[in-house]
């Protein structure tokens, strides 16, 4: 048996145009384009990348696109106040600062600091508590741009087991609240999960998240299973002065013998962080000139 890819890249490049297509009626309806800001501290050459990338995507799409790079050594308080002033930026209708931060910023403070109306992110812990009680709010791109996918495969996924691996507050935890809000049976398992290949063995939908190298193998997959690797790992480069492939969570090709859908690793959970982090900006411009939107659309 072979599983089938999951395009994660065209589904991204697809979910951008009809984007692009929804910012001009909003920018018919309000009289302006939605506006993102984007802070990045440091030279972080991964970082650069992302930020370059969702400026590229901001502007192909019709929005505003706000910049601010900040030198690697700026203190936290300036920063903060950054924050502050695009908090009160009519303009601007989504805030994010790219992570990692310097060791010396508290990541914590940095992203409480967001207004959570503009928090595009949906790293704030409003944010996180309105995810977990159902209430309407920003949702983590990477987790939302995996649910995408899954509806897209699977169609309903009420009743299906889910594992997710890895529980961090930006992709596992609300990864499961998003599993559990459409009535899947959700384990969330980590680095202290006994038995983790039994636990994945049962799973009809596996997400993995935990940042390392090919950690969940083939032959812990149930056959037919839907698995998203949301890991993005560089395998040390070949020759001195070039790049190591990249790889997922999962064994990619032993899973293709067992699955029924893999995300590949680049080219599938990756340009979906983008695609949405579009949506939630655009979202949020609705919210805040109070202009409605077509939710199916987006
Ligand atoms: N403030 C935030 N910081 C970070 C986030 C985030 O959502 N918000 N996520 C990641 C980085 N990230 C976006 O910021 C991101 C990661 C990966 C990709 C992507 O398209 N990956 C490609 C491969 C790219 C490569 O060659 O390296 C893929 O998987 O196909 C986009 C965005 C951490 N920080
Ligand atoms: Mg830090």
């Amino acid at each position: 048996m072979t599983a089938s890819i999951i395009d994660g890249k065209a589904f991204a490049a697809a979910l951008r145009e009809r984007i692009a297509t929804q910012v001009a009626s909003f920018h018919e309806a309000a009289g302006r384009a939605p506006g993102l800001a984007v802070v990045l501290v440091g030279e972080d050459p991964a970082s650069a990348v992302y930020v370059r990338s969702k400026h590229k995507a901001t502007v192909a799409a019709g929005m505003g696109s706000f910049e601010h790079k900040l030198s690697a050594d700026v203190s936290q308080d300036e920063l903060l106040a950054l924050i502050d002033t695009l908090n009160a930026d009519d303009r601007i209708d989504g805030i994010l600062v790219q992570l990692p931060l310097p060791d010396h910023i508290d990541e914590r403070a940095v992203t409480t600091r967001i207004d959570p109306d503009k928090d595009v992110d949906g790293f704030h812990p409003v944010n996180a508590g309105r995810l977990a009680t159902g209430l309407y709010g920003f949702v983590p791109c990477t987790p939302l741009g995996c649910l995408m996918l899954l509806k897209d495969q699977l169609g309903d996924l009420a009743g299906l087991d889910a594992v997710v691996i890895g529980r961090s507050n930006i992709v596992g935890k609300p990864m499961a609240a998003l599993l559990t809000k459409e009535s899947c049976t959700v384990t969330l398992a980590h680095s202290k999960t006994k038995d983790l290949s039994s636990v994945v063995r049962r799973a009809d939908i596996v997400v993995a998240a935990v940042g390392r190298a090919e950690m969940i193998k083939g032959d812990w997959i149930k056959p037919g299973a839907t698995v998203i690797d949301v890991g993005i790992n560089r395998e040390a480069a070949p020759v001195e002065g070039s790049n190591g492939r990249l790889v997922g969570d999962v064994d990619f090709a032993g899973a293709m013998q067992v699955a029924g859908a893999v995300t590949p690793v680049p080219g599938g959970v990756g340009p979906m962080t983008i695609a949405v982090l579009l949506r939630n900006t655009l979202v949020s411009a609705h919210r805040r000139a109070r202009v409605p939107y077509d939710k199916d659309a987006l």
